[in-house]
């Protein structure tokens, strides 16, 4: 066990569940790899500019940086990329922010951002998809696409219980499902590695719940459950039929011309909501053609993940997917994108992503004043054309700038 590194702030106050927000509350930020150092200083800049000037100095975040990742092991040592007193801050401080962290291909280290999600419980992966004007978008019209994507966040493939081909573990599992199970069709026994996929009624039901939650408290009008049941008939049609029969419970939907959609009016504004589903390879492409007929999407882990960066896109892309961890107790707000290490220290790319993932934050918070001044500043750089590069690389007459020089023309615009 090292020495501990994290400096708690002296000014400040937790956050504790229940209690009202203090006007100076200590939230962890771990920096991230890759793009980290580019996109997190700029995010810190801009939401304290938009609290400062929404609240006139009555309220002001104390940052904490914790540490993960590269810098982790910069710090505690070699093997440490996720230290103990890392989770422990998250826990004790129970609204943070994150930058990303990388997860190496094949061989290496499980992903850390994985392993947070896991050691948190932060169950749903929420990713609001919404254009804003003057983007350039690969759709006729991206306006249509406004959607908030409930993603399933503690299990599923994202377990990590998989075997590599032709070692011990995986001749003895396919040994088992040979002899025990009756299992005749892994095509290449001798040489298939093994992966397993656990998904649960009561991890679809919180999921599920949060979602149909969501779009009764925010007036959506459907709830669209996105799984491949028809192949992984368990597991992931499971989370359909689960997904479902929570609906009829909970809610008080009714079947819709004999089902499996049902509907229930909303109990704050009379409106029915839809509950329906779609099969995941049907729904991408259909997101793509009909997007106006989606709203809430709840969905399972891979699927959500897939869905979020194809959502993403059809928006203007990663550089602008904001999202949340969030479980009952605790809150970690984070892009929907990667480290993008090729570009990682150059203050290049669009700090957006993160910015707007802190908008959750300061919006989770009930600190709406600041959140919309955000927004109203990313609307107003954004209609003067002052763009990182994965928008002017594609909009006409745009000002190209860095990532830093961004959240300047945000701040100059609150
Ligand atoms: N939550 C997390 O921390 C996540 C971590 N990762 C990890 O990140 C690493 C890299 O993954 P990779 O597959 O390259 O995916 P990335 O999301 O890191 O990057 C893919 C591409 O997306 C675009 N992009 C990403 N971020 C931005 C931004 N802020 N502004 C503008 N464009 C952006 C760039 O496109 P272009 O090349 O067109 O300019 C980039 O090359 C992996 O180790 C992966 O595991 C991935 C996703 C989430
Ligand atoms: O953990 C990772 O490296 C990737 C995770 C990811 O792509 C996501 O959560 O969207
Ligand atoms: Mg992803």
């Amino acid at each position: 066990m090292s020495a501990p590194l994290i400096k708690v702030p002296s000014e400040g106050q937790k956050i504790v569940a229940g209690q009202p927000i203090p006007d100076n509350p200590i939230i962890p930020f771990i920096e991230g790899d890759g793009i980290g150092v580019d996109i997190t200083p700029v995010m810190k800049a801009v939401v304290d500019a938009a609290v400062a000037k929404a609240y006139g100095g009555k309220k002001k975040i104390s940052w904490m940086e914790v540490y993960a990742g590269e810098k982790a092991t910069r710090l505690y040592g070699p093997d440490v990329w996720l230290p103990e007193e890392t989770l422990a801050a998250c826990k004790e401080f129970p609204v943070s922010i994150k930058g990303p962290l990388t997860t190496p291909v094949g061989g290496g280290i499980r992903s850390l951002n994985v392993a947070l999600r896991q050691e948190l419980d932060l169950y749903q992966c929420v990713r609001p998809v919404r254009y804003f004007k003057g983007i350039p978008s690969p759709l006729k019209d991206p306006s249509k696409t406004d959607m908030v994507i409930f993603r399933e966040n503690t299990e599923d493939i994202y377990a990590g219980i998989e075997w590599m081909a032709e070692s011990d573990n995986a001749r003895k599992i396919i040994k088992f499902l040979q002899d025990e199970m009756g299992v005749k069709k892994i095509r290449f026994p001798a040489t298939s590695s093994i992966g397993i996929k656990p998904v649960s009624r009561e991890g679809t039901e919180r999921l599920v719940r949060a979602a149909i939650k969501y779009a009764v408290d925010n007036d959506r009008r459907s709830v669209t459950l996105v799984h491949k049941g028809n192949i992984m008939k368990y597991t992931e049609g499971g989370f359909r039929d689960w997904g479902y029969a929570l609906a009829q419970s909970e809610f008080g939907a009714k079947p819709i011309d004999g089902g499996p959609w049902c509907s229930f009016k909303n109990p704050k504004t009379g409106r029915d909501i839809v509950i329906k589903d779609a099969i995941a390879d049907a729904f991408l492409q259909q997101i793509l053609l009909r997007p106006a007929e989606y709203d809430v999407i709840a969905t399972l882990n891979l699927n959500g993940d897939y869905i979020s960066d194809a959502l993403a896109a059809q928006v203007g892309g990663i550089g602008i997917a904001p999202g949340a961890n969030i479980s009952d107790v605790y809150a970690v707000f984070e892009a929907t994108h990667g480290t993008a290490p090729k570009y990682a220290g150059k203050d290049y790319v669009n700090p957006g992503s993160l910015i707007l993932s802190a908008e959750m934050m300061l919006r989770h918070m009930g600190w709406k004043e600041a959140a919309d001044l955000i927004i109203s500043s990313m609307e107003a750089a954004i209609a003067d054309k002052i763009v990182t590069y994965d928008f002017a690389r594609l909009m006409e007459g745009a000002t190209e700038v860095k990532c830093s020089a961004f959240g300047q023309a945000m701040i100059e615009r609150m």
